[in-house]
């Protein structure tokens, strides 16, 4: 991860001495900042984000709407952000972006900048062109565009995209679809997606659809009618998946930690993972505007299924570490493909600090026990970070590696981690 100033090789987490008794709001949820970036870059007119988030993530999103034409303006200490929007099927010249390491921007952008008649290469880091990229490319092939790529970025693309019928896998990652459907609108025909395999993240093509209402479009079922998008106002959650860092740690460390903004009514699945630690007999109570999270208590190990909320199964890897019992995590075997490959390292880590962690064909199982200290290595993926920093808040001797890779989702997450106690 590229960073700006100095930033250490690691960092030691000092251990809690007393009960955690604190209250926290996240900074603004990636997942919506960038879907609403998008459809504020296709709407006619002007829309402004507030609550938005400033991360490396978010950064690259703000670069690719941009370079297909969009006007942005952003105020990162106010948290909000300026678009005026663009009709990229008027969009004849050639175009680059650099989607850095983020999967939302590239799978979101690829079928945007597929729209435009001009070619438009999308690229990022190293880590990005390891993640796949196949089913967005042969579903943007079938609806019309000009594609060069062998499955990976780089990826060149020209349209315009003709729409209609496609068929796409769900299996890998919901964000090719998440993508292809907003761009659906824009499509000559509209846009009707069948799925040849069982979608995993779910709760992310809900939360599409919903910032695509915001914006005026409808989606039904997995279809999209031609129109267009409105300019609007749009205000983004706190981060769900973020926030799972300070519930977990209540549930470790004991106390209690309240979120706030993230209410009964969030977009984000991610706020699910509050029902996992309370099958694990942690206490939590939701309001329309908050999530509190009560430890101290046994914690019982659990058999979940977390398809649906993969971002946190990391986090439940550390919490599973001081349970009484194993915790079986299933569904998960997709994450082999994001940043890094998740179960592979959280596993690896795990084993390192003398925990009985053993990787399963669709996820991990965790043995609790006592880690020893460790200076946990990050694989450059932000949630190996911020989920392993936990165990240091319980056992001594625990050190992050480049904690600087939160930069790509969280670049505050070690302040608001310390001033937790
Ligand atoms: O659509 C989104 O905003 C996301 C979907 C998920 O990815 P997959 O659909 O690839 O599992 C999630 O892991 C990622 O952090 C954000
Ligand atoms: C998988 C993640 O990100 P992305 O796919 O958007 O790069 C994540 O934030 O955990």
């Amino acid at each position: 991860m590229a960073h700006f100033g100095a930033v250490p090789d690691f960092i030691a987490v000092a251990p809690l001495t007393a009960p955690l008794d604190a209250t926290v709001r996240p900074p603004g949820s990636k997942s919506i900042t960038n879907r609403a970036l998008l459809c504020a870059a296709l709407a006619p007119g002007t829309s402004t984000l507030t609550g938005a988030l400033f991360a490396d993530d978010t950064r690259a999103m703000l670069g690719a709407i941009a370079a297909l034409g969009a006007t942005v303006e952003a105020d990162p200490a106010a948290a909000t952000v300026t678009v005026a929007g663009v009709d990229p099927r008027a969009g004849r010249s050639d175009a680059v972006v650099d989607a850095r390491y983020s999967g939302t921007t590239s799978r979101f952008i690829l079928p945007a900048a597929a729209l435009r008649p001009g070619r438009t290469v999308v690229d990022g880091t190293p880590q990005l062109r390891a993640r796949p990229f196949g089913p967005v490319l042969d579903a943007l092939r079938d609806l019309g565009a000009l594609v060069s790529a062998n499955g990976f970025l780089p990826a060149t693309v020209s349209g315009p995209l003709r729409g209609g019928p496609v068929r796409l896998s769900g299996h890998i990652s919901s964000q090719f679809l998440s993508g292809l459907l907003m761009a659906g609108p824009l499509m000559t025909d509209g846009l009707s997606v069948e799925l040849t395999s069982p979608l995993v993240s779910v709760p992310y093509v809900e939360m599409t659809k919903a910032v695509m209402a915001a914006f005026g479009v409808t989606v039904d079922g997995l279809e999209v009618a031609p129109g267009s998008y409105r300019a609007t106002d749009y205000a983004v959650e706190p981060d769900a998946s973020a926030a799972s860092y300070f519930l977990g740690a209540a549930a470790i460390a004991g106390g209690t930690v309240t979120v706030r903004g993230l209410g009964t009514g969030s977009l984000q699945g991610d706020v699910g993972f509050a029902d996992v630690l309370e099958r694990m007999g942690a206490k939590v109570s939701r309001t329309a505007d908050s999530l509190t999270v009560s430890g101290g208590g046994t914690l019982t190990g659990v058999d979940v299924d977390m398809a649906d909320i993969s971002d946190t199964a990391q986090t439940l890897a550390a919490v599973a570490v001081f349970a009484d019992s194993p915790t079986r995590v299933r569904g998960i075997g997709f994450i082999r493909g994001k940043e890094t490959n998740r179960v592979a390292a959280v596993v690896t880590e795990l084993r390192r600090a003398g925990i009985d962690a053993v990787e399963d064909a669709d996820g991990f199982t965790i043995h609790p026990g006592p880690p020893r200290p460790t200076r946990f290595a990050t694989y450059d993926d932000h949630r190996m970070a911020m989920s392993l920093s936990l165990l240091g808040l319980r056992a001594p001797g625990i050190e992050i590696a480049d904690p600087g890779c939160v930069a790509k989702t969280y670049p505050d997450f070690f302040s608001a981690l310390a001033a937790l106690s």
